[in-house]
């Protein structure tokens, strides 16, 4: 490997409400996969397209921490909360960018984010900050319009040195294990008083269920 910079690090943004498995098993594999430096979870302030979320901010925050709290891999990235508005991702990846100015930053997403990439505030300029590390998601087949398409054609390796080596431009699919579980369907379930064991960290069903966060 031609490596020029310091090794990566990830940031895999998300509402997380609530964080689950879905999102904690594929980032830890894809950290111990490209052997990114630090992987952090990054909970947006106000999601740019997404209804309000149900439960506060604090709350949110507050269940990412019981959710990495024995695993130190993972760490919690409070940097869009500090922005009264849209968490637009064009906009923390410029500050990201400058605070860590040699560093091949990687953007974590599901599939599901990648279709509606072209949707997304000034898309493309993301790649000008960062790579894309993509993982499937059970029920979103990778089926992209013709504008993501042109973008993969232009833009993804199969090479994950690739990542380390460059500090941005590229779009890498990482595999993971495939967990069918979203936040929609942990708050569906407690709003109709059902168990959410096993879809998120033992601690966090708690904080849900001493918090009431979606009854
Ligand atoms: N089960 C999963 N497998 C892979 N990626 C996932 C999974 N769940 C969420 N992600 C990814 O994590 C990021 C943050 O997701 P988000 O916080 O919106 O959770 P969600 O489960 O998709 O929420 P909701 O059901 O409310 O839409 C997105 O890029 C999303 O694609
Ligand atoms: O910048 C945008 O326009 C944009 C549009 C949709 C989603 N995002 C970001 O993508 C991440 C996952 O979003 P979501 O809605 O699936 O939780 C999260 O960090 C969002 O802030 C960003």
């Amino acid at each position: 490997m031609n490596k020029k910079h310091e090794s990566a690090i990830g940031f895999l943004g998300g509402t997380f409400d609530p964080i689950h498995f879905g999102h904690l098993r594929p980032a830890l594999e894809i950290q111990e996969a490209l052997q990114l430096q630090s992987l952090y979870l990054m909970p947006n302030y106000i999601a740019p397209h997404k209804a309000t979320s149900l439960a506060s901010t604090e709350q949110r925050i507050e269940m990412v921490k019981l959710a990495i709290q024995n695993t130190p891999s993972l760490q919690l990235n409070t940097k869009e909360l500090l922005r009264d508005s849209p968490s637009y991702t064009v906009e923390t990846l410029a500050l990201l960018r400058t605070q860590y100015p040699n560093t091949p930053i990687c953007f974590i997403m599901g599939m599901d984010s990648l279709i509606n990439f072209d949707s997304w505030y000034r898309y493309q300029d993301i790649l000008k900050y960062c790579h894309l590390v993509v993982s499937h998601r059970p029920s979103w087949s990778p089926q992209f319009n013709e504008t993501v398409s042109t973008m993969l054609d232009e833009h993804q390796t199969t090479d994950a040195a690739a990542l380390h080596s460059s500090l941005n431009g590229y779009i890498y699919f990482q595999s993971t294990t495939q967990l069918d579980i979203s936040s929609s369907q942990i708050r569906k379930l407690c709003a109709t008083n059902q168990g959410i064991d096993f879809l998120t960290p033992h601690p966090v069903c708690q904080y849900i269920k001493e918090q009431n966060c979606y009854t």
